[in-house]
């Protein structure tokens, strides 16, 4: 056995010398048979949140009316959750209230794909009832029992199926698939922020191109929070494959590509603030390279804003984000970061050439306005008016 089930092995052996059972179980485990970084274990047990709590002196209660418990001992903290039956699962989504059960069998047969209803041991021996292990050697995804029951159960499971696609690079099993297909529309029932947070996980994924391609395929696509344009997206995403890009620069470049203001899309997946604002940011240093972007105001303003954020935003970019980061560096250095700030305005245009306003104004100031950005000319109101002379503009 390695890290971290080492350092929680003493909770197992504490549990069992009171007289319950607990293992390992979920998604440490299946980690662990795929080789992969394990961050948190999860410890499941015969023992009731009350009884744990004769046995440990100190416990928080994080989601005691799951049958959760957090467990500290020298210093870390492990979550040990009582065993727990189906049955209680209302509109779709998680139980509100569970059954606790003294089975590990019961509890391993509630979880959705059969690579997570694997318990390991103190001795780290396998209970796979569900043939958990063959699964993760085929790279199969597949429900544990009856694919409809265990999407009606709890419907995030569709987008963790798909999730799971991205991260692993397994695939769908087919009665899982199908059983995805006809059950799309329950996403409905799921809060927006629950299937964000699974789309970023996919974001993040190594398989992301197969992931795509069955959100679109299964119908997940359209049950989204909100569209992206789907051939950009795909495309996008194929690139950035063999790309380091993170789910930062995914969101970017999906939002680049969407005909929606940018600030509306990411307000419809909830993300929070902080994130759409640093993305709004970089998003608008993109534009600002592009034509059309001077049509946008509104995305300028959001620009605008962050630019004041732009301290907290950096403290929590990732690592993996420096592509973003750097990015957001260009765009604080930009000479004008709006039409407001160049030195010529449309009233100087009308006096420079006693013409009436109208739509010329504005194209002649965004001409302006990507030459100063583009470093042709300063931002002074004489080279302006110079260089627009030159051009013909005026
Ligand atoms: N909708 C869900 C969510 C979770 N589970 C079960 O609860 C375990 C723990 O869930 P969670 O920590 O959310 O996910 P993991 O599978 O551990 O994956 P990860 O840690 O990578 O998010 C899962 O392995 C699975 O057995 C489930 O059956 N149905």
């Amino acid at each position: 056995m390695k890290e971290p089930f080492l350092s929680a092995l003493p909770l197992i052996h504490e549990i069992e010398a009171a007289g319950y059972e607990a293992c390992f179980v979920g998604g440490a485990v299946r980690d662990f048979l795929l080789g992969r970084d394990i961050h948190d274990v999860d410890i499941a047990t015969s023992a009731t949140p009350a009884e744990l709590k004769t046995i440990f002196s100190k416990t928080v209660d994080v989601g005691i009316e799951h049958g959760t418990i957090m467990v500290i001992q020298n210093g870390k903290s492990y979550e040990v959750t009582t065993y727990r039956s189906e049955g209680d699962y209302q509109d779709y989504r998680r139980p509100e209230s569970v059954t606790f059960v003294r089975s590990l069998y019961e509890d391993l047969k509630r979880r959705d794909f059969t690579m997570n209803a694997i318990a390991m041991d103190k001795e780290g021996n396998f209970i796979d009832p569900f043939a958990g292990r063959l699964a993760v050697e085929k790279k199969v995804i597949v429900t544990v029992g009856s694919a409809d029951e265990r999407f009606q159960e709890d419907a995030l499971r569709l987008m963790r199926a798909v999730r799971f696609v991205s991260q692993l690079g397994f695939h769908l099993e087919k009665q899982t698939e199908k059983a995805i297909k006809e059950h799309v529309d329950l996403l409905r029932h799921i809060s927006v922020e629950r299937i964000t947070a699974e789309f970023e996980k996919l974001l993040d994924g190594k398989y992301k191109k197969n992931a795509f391609e069955l959100l679109f395929h299964t119908g997940i696509y359209k049950r989204l929070p909100s569209l992206f344009n789907q051939e950009h997206v795909v495309q996008s995403v194929t690139k950035l494959e063999i790309s380091p890009l993170k789910e930062l620069d995914i969101w970017l470049l999906a939002l680049y590509f969407s005909g929606e203001h940018p600030v509306t899309t990411l307000k419809k997946w909830r993300l929070p603030s902080k994130k759409i604002k640093l993305l709004s940011m970089a998003l608008s240093y993109l534009m600002l390279r592009k034509d059309h972007f001077w049509s946008r105001d509104e995305l300028f303003t959001a620009g605008k804003e962050i630019a004041l954020l732009v301290e907290t935003a950096f403290l929590t970019i990732k690592r993996e984000d420096v592509q973003l980061a750097h990015l957001l560096d260009k765009y604080e250095s930009l000479p004008i970061k709006s039409l407001k700030e160049l030195t010529v305005n449309g009233n100087d245009l009308i006096r420079w050439t006693g013409k009436q306003s109208g739509p010329w104004i504005g194209k002649v100031l965004h001409e302006a306005a990507q030459a100063v950005i583009n470093g042709e000319i300063a931002n002074h109101k004489q080279e302006i008016r110079s260089w627009m002379e030159n051009c013909r503009l005026i």
